[in-house]
């Protein structure tokens, strides 16, 4: 994987010879012959692995202290020191400081190699451990087969490769996040990384120091924003729509020159980012209003990607719910239960206004609550009260008109409303509805006809 390393050493020959080896296996090296440049060009960007001599000849600071400079502004930056053959206790001493390892001169190739490798694997680890403690343990694979899902899975194959932006649209809960995923891990920049920010969740005082990061006097930590920090990977910008207009402009200039400022600083920060940006709201009335502006709109946009609401895709709620079990049972470790074809029916019936969200929590909560209960299945009225809540009522049901209707045609109502409900389930498949149902597809066929559905 291509990392961004910082090689700072005073002798020209040592820092081309280790920049070099790091180049051959397809890292992207900088290098400092001071501790001035290297403080530079670390305040330029901030590298993922540094080596640091620790005789830095002819510099405002030595090595040791370089150490303690750079890990009081970035204690996530992995340090290797480069030591002489007489002061490997300096190096040992060094560890203790925070660095992560030392190679001796002169060093082999392999070593140098294995060391930058294993420092880097370290840090990425990090950084996946406190990715994954903010995600807990969903399963990062999109679920369904259903038409409109298999469409977006090919949208997804089709623009991962890609370096377009891509905003991906859709209402709340609907699996927004999980496609701008599936298009980070199919892309080129897999192995680099997600950052999430979102809009929604920030202040608008807090934004910029979030996006852009800070710049601080040396000795004071210093916040990398999420710009800095997808360098090589990917900037997902939840809920764009929330983002305040001051900070829309700035982006704007992010994305027409790929720099920018940190608050506080005056040097131009320069990134490869590939900018993931969702709404849930409607942009245009936003722009409408004045309150998004429309230039960003288009640059953001690029590519759209609507994320279709899970009542337009039922025939995926069985597979949904069964692989929802299946994570939860393994978290919690409680054992699934079937479902009737009652409980499931309404299930799939249900309008679900928080789409994939909703669905996932009351699985959750439906297994808690069935836990106890003796029976080995899970039928319709153990559901909780929030899912019947959200059976589309038909219009039979709710104005009371069938039972103003002699037999025949309150039957011919209830036909008709029971077959709508029955296709909507199944997605529009009549097969399926057919067999569901228990009549020939021709038959069906005739019977909507005469329905006139
Ligand atoms: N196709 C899918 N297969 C499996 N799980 C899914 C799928 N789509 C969404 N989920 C799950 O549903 C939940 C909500 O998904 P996600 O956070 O991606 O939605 P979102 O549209 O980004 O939500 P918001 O608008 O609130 O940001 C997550 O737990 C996610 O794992």
């Amino acid at each position: 994987m291509a990392s961004d390393i910082l090689v700072v050493d005073d002798e020209a020959d040592i820092r081309e010879l280790v920049a070099g080896i790091l180049e051959d296996e397809g890292h992207e090296t900088r290098t400092a012959s001071n501790s001035d440049m290297a403080l530079q060009a670390i305040a330029d960007r901030a590298p993922r692995l540094i080596f640091l001599d620790i005789w830095l000849q002819g510099s405002r600071l030595d090595g040791l202290d370089m150490l303690d400079a750079i890990k009081a502004q970035h204690p996530e930056i992995p340090v290797v020191m480069i030591s002489g053959h007489g002061n490997i206790e300096t190096a040992v001493s060094a560890i203790r400081r925070g660095a992560y390892d030392y190679i001796e001169k002169p060093f082999k190739a392999d070593r140098l190699v294995l060391v930058a490798e294993r420092a880097l694997e370290t840090s990425k680890l990090k950084r996946e451990i406190l990715e994954l403690r903010r995600r807990s343990s969903d399963s990062a694979e999109l679920i369904g087969k259903s038409q409109p899902m298999n469409q977006l899975r090919q949208t997804i194959d089709r623009v991962a490769p890609t370096n377009s932006r891509v905003m991906i649209l859709g209402s709340s809960g609907s699996g927004k996040e999980m496609v701008a995923r599936a298009i980070h891990a199919a892309s080129s920049r897999a192995k680099g990384p997600f950052v999430v920010l979102n809009a929604a969740a920030i202040t608008p005082e807090r934004m910029e120091i979030e996006l852009f990061g800070t710049d601080t006097p040396p000795g004071v930590e210093r916040k990398i924003g999420a710009l800095e920090e997808a360098h090589n990977g990917v900037l997902y910008l939840d809920e764009i729509g929330d983002m305040p207009r001051e900070t829309q402009n700035k982006i704007l200039r992010v994305l027409t020159d790929q720099t920018f400022e940190r608050v506080g600083g005056t040097k131009k920060v320069k990134v490869d980012v590939r900018i993931i940006s969702s709404t849930a709201q409607n942009l245009e009335s936003l722009i409408a209003e004045g309150s998004f502006r429309e230039d960003l709109f288009h640059r953001l946009a690029v590519v759209p990607i609507m994320v279709p609401p899970l009542a337009e895709r039922r025939a995926d709620i069985p597979m949904l719910i069964e692989a929802f079990m299946k994570q939860i049972g393994e978290q919690t470790g409680i054992k699934p239960k079937a479902l009737s074809p009652e409980a499931l029916a309404v299930l799939q019936s249900s309008d679900w206004p928080g789409n994939i969200r909703q669905l996932r929590n009351n699985i959750e909560r439906l297994m808690i609550l069935s836990r106890q209960d003796d029976s080995d299945h899970i039928s319709a009225d153990m559901l909780p009260r929030e899912v019947s809540d959200m059976l589309p009522r038909t219009p039979s049901q709710s104005d009371g008109r069938i039972l103003a209707l002699p037999l025949r045609d309150a039957r011919e109502v209830f036909e008709k409303e029971y077959l709508v409900a029955q296709i909507n389930r199944f997605g529009g498949n009549i097969s399926r509805t057919a067999e569901f149902v228990g009549m020939e597809r021709s038959a069906l066929h005739r019977k909507l006809k005469s329905l006139g559905i």
